[in-house]
């Protein structure tokens, strides 16, 4: 089952005639005290859900922003423990919903049962885990299902056609479709073959499609989000919260929408 306060937030953006927007932050990043405010000024700014990434040691799918932020967030000695338990102290008052974006190693020394449960107490409406094998895919989504905990997929550029149908057919909550060919980080263009790529994802999944990688301005959110349903913004805002540029955020969240 998928979460469904994640599937309300987002149906209500589209019914409401706008773009969904995920910001992405990494938790942990100028401390854990103030992962609550920021939660809170995203979804004031006109955010439908927060992408919140676990900071790792080794973030094989980060670009450089997202890695230095991660380095600023592990500094302050933030964890997958401390996170959840950040979370817990705020559960009753938030109503954006979390999509957490962990690696697998972090919940594999967790324990993907403890994660699971710990997860569903503090009230975490989706995880993204670019890295899962194959192999622990089922176990560890099924886990998550017991307690209506969406397992976000993510969609690449590169992946045969067959591939990317089973991906949008299983995904919960969106469909994660990676829009350049790399890591993340922030990019002035998008090929042009990301419209075709964007629409045809449309016709597979059933739940939206978010385009992410490489979006930093409004102008590329509203392109992109021309042929989905809205798109991830990551590295631009997680650099301007750290040089303290917040009405620049609240206004590419604005605009984006
Ligand atoms: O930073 P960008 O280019 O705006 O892209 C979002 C991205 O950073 C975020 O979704 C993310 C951070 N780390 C990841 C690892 C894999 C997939 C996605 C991510």
């Amino acid at each position: 089952m998928s979460n469904q306060a994640l599937d309300k937030a987002l149906a209500d953006k589209r019914q409401a005639g706008k773009n969904i927007i995920v910001p992405y932050i990494m938790a942990g990043d100028g401390g854990l005290d103030i992962l609550e405010q920021r939660l809170e000024f995203l979804q004031e700014s006109g955010a439908a859900a927060v992408e919140l990434g676990i900071p790792f040691s080794d973030p094989v799918a980060d670009g450089p922003t997202i890695q230095d932020a991660g380095q600023r967030a592990l500094k302050n000695d933030t964890s997958l423990t401390s996170v959840l338990k950040t979370l817990e102290t705020f559960k009753d008052k938030r109503s954006i919903p979390v999509i957490l974006m962990t690696y697998f190693n972090p919940i594999y020394v967790y324990g993907v049962e403890a994660f699971a449960n710990d997860c569903a107490s503090v009230g975490v409406n989706g995880v993204i885990i670019p890295d899962l094998p194959m192999e622990e895919e089922e176990h560890i989504v099924a886990r998550l299902q017991d307690h209506a905990i969406s397992s976000i997929r993510l969609a690449a550029m590169t992946s045969p056609e067959r591939r990317l149908a089973d991906i949008a057919g299983r995904t919960e909550g969106f469909l994660y479709a990676v829009s350049v060919k790399g890591t993340t980080g922030t990019r002035s263009a998008h090929g042009s073959n990301v419209q075709s790529y964007l629409q045809q994802l449309k016709q597979m999944a059933n739940a939206p499609v978010l385009a992410g990688f490489g979006v930093s301005s409004s102008e590329q959110a509203r392109e992109l989000a021309a042929d989905c349903d809205g798109v991830i913004i990551g590295s631009r805002i997680v650099d301007w919260f750290h040089q303290g540029k917040i009405d620049d955020i609240k206004q590419l969240i604005q605009n984006s929408l």
